[in-house]
């Protein structure tokens, strides 16, 4: 089938989009993809309400129908057209994340994007892993690895977004096994977190000190002193040392953070903030049943250079962008709730002991027909 995966990360920086060939188990084909980033006010409605405070059902309704928007403009340019879509995978966007709590808020209203595409759509992924006591997140790891399929393992996918995760693969990961009912990683094969900060702090120590919204290649970072002193403070919250399953909200370390980095000059923050990511990943390497031979790296993160550098000294062997063995870094996320979607519709697992701590492998996903 072909299907339409749209994820809003947790950057802010706006709403990626891919379509994919997929039956939910192999990837047949991955197709065209787009991000359309979000206008400032947009993103500044966005920011107002995480928590879940202010015009929440206001800003939903809008963060959909820009949604919309995006379908039709992907469609459009792909020469596809909405009745060839069998189904649309819609994220949308994280406003509140307890898993502790049993309480996730993905904002996105599923009805009205169905209405407004005229393709059914899958929406609210998280929800039933997190009342039944798992992470919610990540659930990237079973696309990660069914397009890992054929490569050498342990392999450790990274994806740097606002937040970090990881999906490490091992030997027994990847097999005939396929990824279908009987659920994956049974064998010890798969486990996935999230690492620590991506870059959100990063643009938000750069809206403040530059008024830009990223340090574009990492190059105010590189002008930069990256403080060890720090790094090693930063190391010691406890959410490194915990085993995973565990994941993260956009600004679970922004204090944390923005008190160890207060005072610096604009590039020694931004080159020490990028040292944070680095480090957080190379402590997530610590929970790795295996050394990973390989790191890929996905998400924005992988266009920091000193995120790079640093990653490759801390983790002591060489880091690639996933281009390296052909995909695509920045559509990922939105492939994958394609794929999610997919799976999701065949009632299919999409989260698992090894991903989120889910108690078994889960379903997810809330159908809206059009
Ligand atoms: N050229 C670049 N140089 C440096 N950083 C970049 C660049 N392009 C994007 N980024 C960073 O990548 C982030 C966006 O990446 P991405 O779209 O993968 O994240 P997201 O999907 O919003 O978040 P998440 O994966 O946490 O949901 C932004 O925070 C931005 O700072
Ligand atoms: C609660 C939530 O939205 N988490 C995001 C966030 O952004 C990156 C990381 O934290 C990851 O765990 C997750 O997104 C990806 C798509 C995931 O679930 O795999």
């Amino acid at each position: 089938m072909l299907a339409l995966g749209l994820m809003s990360g947790t950057s802010l920086d706006g709403v990626d989009a891919a379509l994919v060939e997929t039956d939910g188990e192999a990837v047949e084909r991955l197709g065209p993809s787009l991000t359309v980033p979000y206008p400032p006010e947009r993103r500044e409605a966005l920011r107002a309400i995480l928590g879940g405070v202010g015009d929440v059902a206001g800003v939903e309704r809008d963060l959909t129908l820009f949604h919309a928007e995006v379908v039709k403009r992907l469609l459009r340019e792909a020469g596809v057209d909405a009745a060839q879509v069998g189904l649309i995978g819609f994220h949308g966007h994280t406003i509140a994340h307890r898993p502790e709590e049993r309480r996730t808020w993905q904002i996105g209203d599923g009805a009205l994007l169905a209405a407004a595409t005229g393709i059914t759509v899958v929406n609210e992924f998280r929800s039933d892993d997190v009342a039944q006591g798992g992470q919610g997140a990540p659930l990237v790891p079973v696309f990660h690895r069914a397009l890992a399929q054929g490569l050498k393992t342990p392999l450790a996918v990274l994806n740097l977004g606002g937040v970090g995760n990881i999906t490490w693969i091992g030997k027994a990961g990847i097999g005939k096994a396929g990824i279908g009912k009987a659920g994956i990683g049974a064998d010890g094969g798969l486990l996935a977190f999230d690492t620590g900060p991506g870059n959100a702090l990063i643009d938000d120590w750069m809206l403040r000190h530059t008024g830009k919204a990223l340090d574009d290649g990492g190059s105010l970072a590189a002008t930069g002193r990256m403080n060890t002193g720090k790094i090693a403070e930063f190391l010691t919250h406890p959410y490194f040392a915990r085993t995973p399953p565990k994941s993260l909200d956009r600004d679970d370390f922004a204090a944390f953070a923005a008190a160890l980095v207060a005072g610096m000059e604009a590039a020694d923050g931004a080159a020490t903030l990028a040292g944070f990511t680095a480090a957080a990943v190379s402590a997530a390497a610590r929970h790795f049943p295996a050394a990973a031979e390989r790191w890929l790296i996905c998400g924005g993160g992988r266009h920091n250079k000193v995120i790079m550098m640093a990653l490759t000294s801390q983790l002591g062997l060489p880091v690639e962008p996933v281009e390296a063995v052909g995909w695509d870094g920045d559509a990922m996320e939105a492939q994958a709730f394609a794929f999610l979607a997919v799976r999701a519709a065949r009632g299919l697992p999409i989260t698992y002991p090894e991903t989120t701590g889910a108690p078994r492998p889960l379903g997810g996903g809330r159908v809206h027909r059009v």
